[in-house]
């Protein structure tokens, strides 16, 4: 149940470039165990794992199996760090084929876009199941879990009733602020709150990641058992010791020697969402004041036969942190063929997983040579346990590396562009302004052309 660092970036980086980074690191070390660095007030997640209160937890058992009694489809409507971690975790822990799967509650997603097809197709299909919804929001006004929590309000009072509908819906948000702890209390719904000091990207284990967890029947003790022994195993600033901050600093290191790009890669499809979870961590908490290596993800070998041309031989502007899982849940013998029609004969006998482990290592040695520096992570096994692990150590390697970095990991100012000029454009009362100022710029840019 750990995630290991078993491949360090040799030859790209040595162990001395390394070891000269310790100052460094015993700096951003005190700043987050001191609690002293810029965005100080956001340092929550680091207790998650081993203070939270026993009666939050046994609350959230108590609702989620009442729903999971009463609802087959549970509707989780969140955006960014509001639903990436409960996706990432059911696609880990759940069945690798998920359109076969044939669960007792389906967990499905809303609010992450502003898709009028999603949304339609969405709730056009909801009759044929029993349904409750967990809308989660920290700040209770975001957009686009709004509008979703619009239509799935109305469609759940229509079909329950007022009464019934209030005990299918759970509302995880701020203990006071925002248009959705105020909704949650006038109906009467049942509220779980997100700390004011845990951010949306960091809050896998808050009641946003771990309720709708629970309902869908992930050992929930388990995620943060392991995510309680990643906090203990990663406490010391000693980077020989403490593989999420040599981790944070061979980022750093790659990024000063040219690198842009980091890609997230796994050999496993279960993985897929985390490498979403992770992409959101690192790039809102380092993509800021012109900074930040731009994290992506490849899903390999899939990705091998259209992205991996460009790995091998694109432009050198990027490395690879790779994912190996050493135990995957199932093993799987190859078998002979009589006629070796196929020509695969000589893998007879072999599992599944040293062919795919076969095709990591052959992977690695020819993204060396095409120059691209590596990094490798083992991690034990698709448990929760581990998964746990996991969370916790890329949240506390993200903070450590964005202190490196000298930027704030815990603020997303660069967000709110894209939400002024749309609430602009919409005509959202309080932005006149500003949408006066948007269509003249658009005029002047047509008057420009012409
Ligand atoms: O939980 P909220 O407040 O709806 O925010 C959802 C997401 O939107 C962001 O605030 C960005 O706008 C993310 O940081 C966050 O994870």
């Amino acid at each position: 149940m750990r995630l290991r660092l078993s491949h360090r970036a040799q030859p790209f980086v040595s162990e001395r470039e390394l070891m000269n980074m310790q100052p460094f690191i015993d700096a951003a070390h005190q700043l987050v165990t001191q609690r002293s660095g810029v965005g100080r007030d956001f340092l929550g997640w680091i207790d998650l794992p081993d203070q939270q209160s026993t009666e939050m937890i046994a609350a959230m058992k108590k609702k989620a199996s009442e729903i999971a009694q009463k609802a087959n489809v549970l509707v989780v409507i969140g955006i960014g760090g509001s639903y990436l971690g409960t996706r990432a975790a059911l696609h880990l822990l759940g069945h690798a084929v998920p359109e076969l799967a044939a669960p007792s509650l389906r967990v499905v997603y809303a609010g992450h876009n502003m898709s009028a097809t999603y949304l339609s197709e969405l709730l056009a299909d909801l009759d044929r199941y029993d349904v409750a919804v967990n809308v989660i929001s920290k700040s209770g006004t975001t957009t686009e879990p709004a509008l979703a929590f619009r239509f799935l309000q109305a469609y759940m009072e229509k079909r329950y009733g007022k009464e019934d509908a209030a005990t299918r819906i759970v509302a995880t948000t701020d203990r006071a602020n925002g248009a959705l702890v105020a909704m949650a209390r006038a109906s009467a719904y049942a509220t779980f709150v997100i700390p004011d000091d845990v951010g949306g990207r960091y809050s896998v284990l808050t009641p946003v990641g771990l309720f709708p967890l629970a309902v869908a029947g992930v050992d929930i003790d388990a995620l943060l058992a392991g995510a309680r022994r990643a906090k203990q195993e990663l406490s010391e600033s000693d980077v020989s010791k403490n593989d999420a901050y040599a981790y944070a600093a061979l980022r750093n290191i790659l990024l000063r020697k040219g690198c842009a790009i980091e890609a997230f890669v796994s050999y496993e499809p279960g993985i897929h969402y985390i490498a979403e979870w992770w992409k959101q961590l690192f790039g809102e908490s380092e993509g800021k004041d012109g900074r930040g290596l731009f994290p992506t993800s490849l899903d390999f070998s899939t990705d091998l036969h259209s992205m991996g041309q460009y790995v091998q031989e694109g432009a050198r502007i990027l490395f690879e942190s790779v994912v190996r899982v050493k135990s995957p849940r199932h093993a799987l013998t190859i078998p002979e063929l009589a006629s070796d029609a196929d020509g695969l004969n000589y893998l007879a006998g072999q599992s599944v997983q040293h062919v795919n482990d076969t095709a990591l290592r052959a992977t690695m040695l020819a993204h060396e040579d095409g120059r691209v520096p590596q990094v490798l992570f083992e991690m034990d096994d698709m448990s929760e346990q581990s998964l746990g692990y996991l969370f916790y150590f890329f949240e506390l390697s993200c903070a450590i590396s964005g202190y490196l970095l000298g930027v704030n990991p815990f603020d997303q100012p660069g967000v709110e562009a894209y939400k002024k000029n749309m609430f602009a454009l919409l005509g959202k009362p309080g932005f006149e302004a500003e949408r006066a100022r948007l269509l003249s710029a658009r005029e002047e840019t047509r008057n420009a052309r012409e």
